[in-house]
């Protein structure tokens, strides 16, 4: 399966020999199994997704790219419903070996307003441990795809929504909005896979500042610190910057460049794999404490004031 899967990939001739080596040298050095290897092999065929309220997918039938469209109106409150179709179009990019992908919104002017605050309100453990697990799963799925990703930041993008930015792999944002990981004005620590794709993205310096400040950055300011790569006037141009990112890939070998970027991203990834349980039990625990519920409940209040 694996050999038929690389002869209609590569171009070029391999000894049956030369296959098993190459395979057993990239097995080895990532440590994977095979069923995981076979997964990331380049792009193959592409497909149009089922249409899910909450998200719609759009392959490119000749680019390859999927425009990845979360869709919950007004802002796009990470709900668990809105996670579990993130979770199921991942999934579905990843078996249909897309050759990139784009993360972006249909409200004018949010790209999401971050986790939805009804879930961290007065939750109900076995709605929320549900909820946690998914998000989980997003990051894992988003953070460690095997196709490259960029999102077009059309809007605000605070907390979980600028999270799901900095997962992907290029951001490109629409002035006059506000974007960064503003969870400790909020009374909530970051999560450990949230420091993560922010160290990946700006220096160390930069992320301990911004994740202890809880800063939204205008977009204009993040682009100076790296927290995003390019200014885009409107929501068509910034989608048509990440294709162009994204088209970069087609002069670089797809094995070479998903291995490359597991290899990057492993150990932020193994991290969240191994402790996935004590991560949910701390976040729990942080989250009923009554002065952050109280927290929440306030500023729930003064959005809805506004
Ligand atoms: C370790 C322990 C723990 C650890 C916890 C670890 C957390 C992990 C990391 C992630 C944490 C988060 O994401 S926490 C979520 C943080 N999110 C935020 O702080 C963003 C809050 N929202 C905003 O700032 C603004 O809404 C913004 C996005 C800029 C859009 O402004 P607009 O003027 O366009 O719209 P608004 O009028 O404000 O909002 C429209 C309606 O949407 C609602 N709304 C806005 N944001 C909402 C939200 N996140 N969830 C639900 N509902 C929201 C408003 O109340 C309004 O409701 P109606 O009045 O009824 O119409």
């Amino acid at each position: 399966m694996l050999l038929t899967l690389f002869e209609s990939h590569t171009h070029f001739f391999l000894s049956m020999f030369q296959k098993m080596i190459l395979t057993k040298i990239i097995s080895n050095t990532l440590s994977l199994h095979k069923k995981q290897l076979i997964e990331w092999l380049p792009a193959v065929r592409y497909f149009s997704s089922p249409t899910n309220p909450l998200v719609n997918v759009d392959v490119n039938d000749k680019s390859g790219i999927a425009v990845v469209t979360m869709n919950r109106k007004p802002v796009n409150g990470l709900s668990l419903e809105l996670f579990e179709a993130m979770s199921k179009a991942l999934d579905d990019l990843e078996n249909n070996r897309i050759r990139g992908a784009i993360l972006t919104s249909s409200c004018p002017t949010v790209f999401s307003a971050g986790l939805d605050l009804n879930e961290l309100y007065q939750p109900d453990k076995k709605r929320f441990k549900a909820f946690w697990t998914t998000f989980q799963d997003v990051w894992l799925k988003l953070y460690g795809s095997s196709f490259p990703t960029a999102a077009a930041i059309n809007g605000h993008a605070p907390a979980g929504g600028c999270f799901l930015a900095i997962s992907c792999e290029y951001r490109v944002m629409c002035p006059d909005y506000k974007i960064g990981l503003n969870e400790t004005r909020l009374g909530i620590i970051a999560p450990i896979f949230l420091r993560a794709s922010m160290r990946n993205t700006v220096s160390n310096r930069e992320a301990e500042k911004a994740l202890t400040l809880g800063t939204l950055y205008s977009t204009e300011d993040a682009l100076k610190i790296g927290l995003i790569d390019e200014i885009a006037i409107y929501k068509v141009k910034a989608i048509e910057r990440c294709e162009n990112f994204l088209a970069q890939f087609n002069n670089v070998s797809s094995i070479a460049r998903s291995f490359t970027k597991r290899s990057l991203r492993q150990k932020d990834l193994e991290e969240l794999e191994n402790c996935r349980e004590e991560d949910f039990n701390i976040f729990w625990s942080n989250l009923i404490e009554p002065s952050v519920q109280k927290q929440i409940g306030d500023y729930m209040q003064s959005l809805k004031k506004k």
